[in-house]
């Protein structure tokens, strides 16, 4: 018995945060979507009671480390199971670039394990759990587009934002989520409007969404990556319609209604940078049944 899963990459179309808690989180308020750029799982039952993580990718970790492991751990915790996984996975999403791509592998093992074992958990309870693994996985479990609140695990559901290309480059840096929430300086930044934002996706207008585009974390991220800074412009420059770094960088993504407009981004990328993807936006949760 197996079950496949596909793991999409998030993007923040806006990402404001309002300000830091008490338990050193701070209180968050975005508006998320998909992109068809996504990570495979293949989740395969077997008798032995064990989890077991099979990864191509070096920078993955295929212990208890990672995202996916950690989900199956809880889930089996929290009801019980005495049966086994294998979780393979196929990696897609880069890595540590501000797009999910662990979060969404654990969202993906907490829904497929769900049909795997029969178990009949409610898509709430599934995001409820998948916090206790990080911020971002409650999104991820609904897979859709949503506004996230609290520290990133309060979800409300909006309808999938009208379809665009989406081109995205990732430098080749690594961002550390922890460290740019602590520099940011909450009393000099400008707050994106994270309800026009709301009324633009809930609306279908393309030509709002794209004014409405906002990250407080860019703040902190563009300052000390220039390299983060120089594809933005040279997005803006290529003509895309909107450009913002997705949740704390470094990855950059450019929205765009004409496809053509979209090969003139990637193509002025490529030079630039190794990683570089032109996709849809998806907003909307796909399942192979
Ligand atoms: C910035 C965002 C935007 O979507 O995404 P990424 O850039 O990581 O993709 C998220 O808020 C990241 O979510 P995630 O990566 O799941 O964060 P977690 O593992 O829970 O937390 C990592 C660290 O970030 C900080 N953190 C995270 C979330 C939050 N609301 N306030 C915080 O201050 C904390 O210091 C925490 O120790
Ligand atoms: N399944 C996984 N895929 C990617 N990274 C993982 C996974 N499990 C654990 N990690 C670790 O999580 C860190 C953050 O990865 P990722 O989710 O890709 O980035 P981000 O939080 O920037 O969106 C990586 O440094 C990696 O070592």
């Amino acid at each position: 018995m197996y079950v496949l899963e596909k793991a999409p990459a998030k993007i923040n179309l806006s990402l404001d945060v309002l300000y830091k808690r008490p338990d050193h989180y701070h209180e968050i308020e975005m508006v998320m979507t998909t992109v068809d750029l996504a990570d495979r799982i293949e989740l395969i039952a077997i008798d032995q009671n064990t989890i077991k993580i099979e990864s191509e990718n070096r920078f993955v970790p295929n212990d208890d480390r990672n995202l996916a492991y950690r989900a199956a751990k809880l889930i089996k915790d929290t009801y019980g199971i005495k049966q086994g996984v294998i979780i393979k996975i196929e990696k897609v999403i880069p890595v540590a670039a501000g797009l999910a791509g662990g979060s969404s592998d654990a969202a993906a093992t907490l829904r497929g394990l769900n049909k795997l074992w029969s178990l009949g958990i409610s898509i709430e309870e599934l995001a409820t759990l998948g916090a206790k693994i990080g911020s971002d996985v409650s999104f991820c479990v609904y897979n859709s587009t949503a506004v996230a609140r609290g520290r990133g695990e309060n979800i409300t559901e909006l309808p999938a934002p009208p379809s665009c290309w989406v081109v995205l480059a990732k430098p080749r840096i690594g961002v550390s989520t922890q460290s740019v929430y602590q520099h940011l300086k909450l009393d000099k930044v400008k707050h994106p409007d994270t309800e026009g934002m709301i009324a633009a996706v809930k609306a279908g207008d393309f030509d709002e969404m794209c004014k409405n585009i906002g990250n407080v974390l860019e703040d902190v991220t563009l300052p000390k990556y220039p390299e983060v800074r120089q594809i933005k412009k040279l997005m803006e420059l290529s003509g895309a319609d909107a450009v913002l770094m997705s949740g704390s960088g470094p990855t950059v993504f450019s929205l765009v209604k004409q496809e053509s407009r979209a090969c003139r981004i990637y193509n002025s990328l490529r030079g630039f940078c190794e990683e570089v993807y032109v996709v849809r936006m998806l907003g909307y949760h796909q399942t192979l049944e």
